[in-house]
């Protein structure tokens, strides 16, 4: 598509024709001043649904959500999800319609902001128990949220969030007997480099190929295109495979309830159904447990953004300095044993990505990364990402903040956060 694109010399414009009504499905021919032309209207949800039925084992996930002991909670924060969230829970698989929250597409998105995040989720994460403001009493089972264009996605269990890193590992290592697309296997596995190290441990156990990749869709579509990747996600919310090589957030949502569909398979409704929380933390009794968070600092002057950077790789000219350094601070954080700025060689087009993100990688595992956002609007938006791995089975249930405590206290100091930017926190965190 994008080839025949670049073939084309000119465009008209027909000014002259009746409206066409696009709120029906039909088609309506012209006379036109080139000859008779014809405008079809047709239902996109028809396709998608179509092709997800190829994809997905529609027969088991209904048996899911028709069990007396699965809930299911569904916001497309009033994003275009909604349509195709009526057409797929409701009409195919046989969803109450309450399920449903915000699933009427607004062109202000109601008011709110359509990104899937524990922050701009609000009505969904307070329904699935996980607001300390306004407790529930008996949430749902199961909670996803889209963003604006659908191609995101949040995945909840009852009071239980599922990080996006960890959403990709779970279903690379779950698809092959849960999801019928993939039961000759996967091709290959990726993630972006900032998305927590989760998917490399299955890959690794699951004997698979795998790629990590700078921040940016089109490095997967390159490897989905050469056929080198089946599943791939990224921690800002985006999870896909090669079924359409782009991010699908309702896909996600069909993936993780395949997961729960085939975990219960042979569970009666008499035993405990086999929650969200308990498909994750066997995950990471299994492959130990990636504690992540990211920081955004939004709106912060470009330049003092650009002089934070500068500073970190200055610092990583010496390795001595910087573990000298985190000592002072936190003397019970392991050494950095490598530090580089992130480069990429792609394996299909030979081309090289660099300045693709700060790390700071260490002994245990762990990791900090920092980068400039692409996409932020007014100023600079610096991410902080950070990650401890933790295979120690004991310990796998501490609190995500209390585990990273160490190092965020670390990132802070290195980078001279407060100093550079004036902020003493961060914009969002996720
Ligand atoms: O972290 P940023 O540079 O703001 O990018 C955030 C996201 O933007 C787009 O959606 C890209 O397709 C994603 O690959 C990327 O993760």
């Amino acid at each position: 598509m994008y080839d025949l694109t670049k073939t084309i010399k000119e465009y008209l414009i027909a000014e002259d024709l009746p409206n066409v009504d696009i709120s029906s499905i039909g088609t309506t021919s012209f006379q036109g001043p080139e000859g008779a032309f014809e405008v079809e209207v047709f239902d996109a949800t028809e396709d998608y649904v179509n092709l997800l039925k190829t994809i997905f084992d529609f027969k088991a996930i209904k048996n899911l959500l028709a069990r007396p002991d699965f809930s299911f909670c569904y916001d497309a924060l009033h994003g275009v999800a909604g349509v195709y969230a009526k057409k797929i829970f409701i009409d195919e698989l046989s969803a109450d319609e309450s399920s449903l929250l915000n699933c009427v597409p607004k062109e202000d998105f109601g008011g709110g902001h359509p990104d899937p995040n524990l922050t701009y989720a609000k009505e969904l994460v307070a329904r699935m128990g996980l607001s300390k403001a306004a407790p529930v009493s008996e949430p749902p089972e199961f909670g996803a949220a889209a963003d604006g264009d659908a191609d995101r996605n949040m995945i909840l269990g009852k009071r239980f969030f599922v990080t996006p890193s960890d959403s990709v590992a779970i279903i690379a290592a779950n698809a092959i007997g849960s999801i019928p697309y993939f039961n000759s296997g996967l091709k290959g596995v990726a993630r972006s480099m900032p998305t927590s190290a989760a998917l490399d441990v299955v890959a690794k156990n699951l004997n698979l190929k795998f790629f990590e990749v700078p921040t940016g869709w089109k490095f997967f579509g390159n490897l989905m295109d050469a056929g080198l990747c089946s599943v791939c996600g990224e921690e800002s919310f985006g999870t896909g495979s090669d079924h359409i090589r782009e991010k699908d957030g309702i896909w996600a949502v069909l993936a993780w309830l395949s997961i729960l569909a085939h975990r219960n398979k042979n569970v009666s409704t008499d035993s405990k159904l086999v929650t969200v929380e308990d498909v994750v933390r066997q995950h990471w009794a299994t492959y130990g447990r990636h504690f992540y968070t990211r920081y955004d600092y939004e709106n912060v002057d470009a330049d003092a953004a650009k002089e934070l950077m500068a500073h970190l790789v200055n610092v990583q000219s010496s390795l001595p300095e910087v573990n000298k350094l985190i000592k002072q601070v936190r003397p019970d954080v392991a050494d950095v044993e490598k530090a580089d700025e992130f480069e990429y060689k792609d394996p299909v087009d030979g081309s090289i990505s660099s300045h693709q993100g700060i790390r700071y990688l260490f002994q245990d595992g762990s990791r900090l990364v920092f980068r400039l956002s692409g996409t932020g609007s007014e100023g600079a938006t610096i991410r902080l990402y950070i990650e401890q791995y933790q295979s120690d089975s004991t310990k796998i249930g501490t609190e995500a903040q209390d585990a990273l405590a160490p190092l965020v206290k670390v990132a802070l100091s290195l980078s001279k956060m407060q100093e550079f930017t004036g902020r003493s926190s961060p914009t969002v965190i996720t």
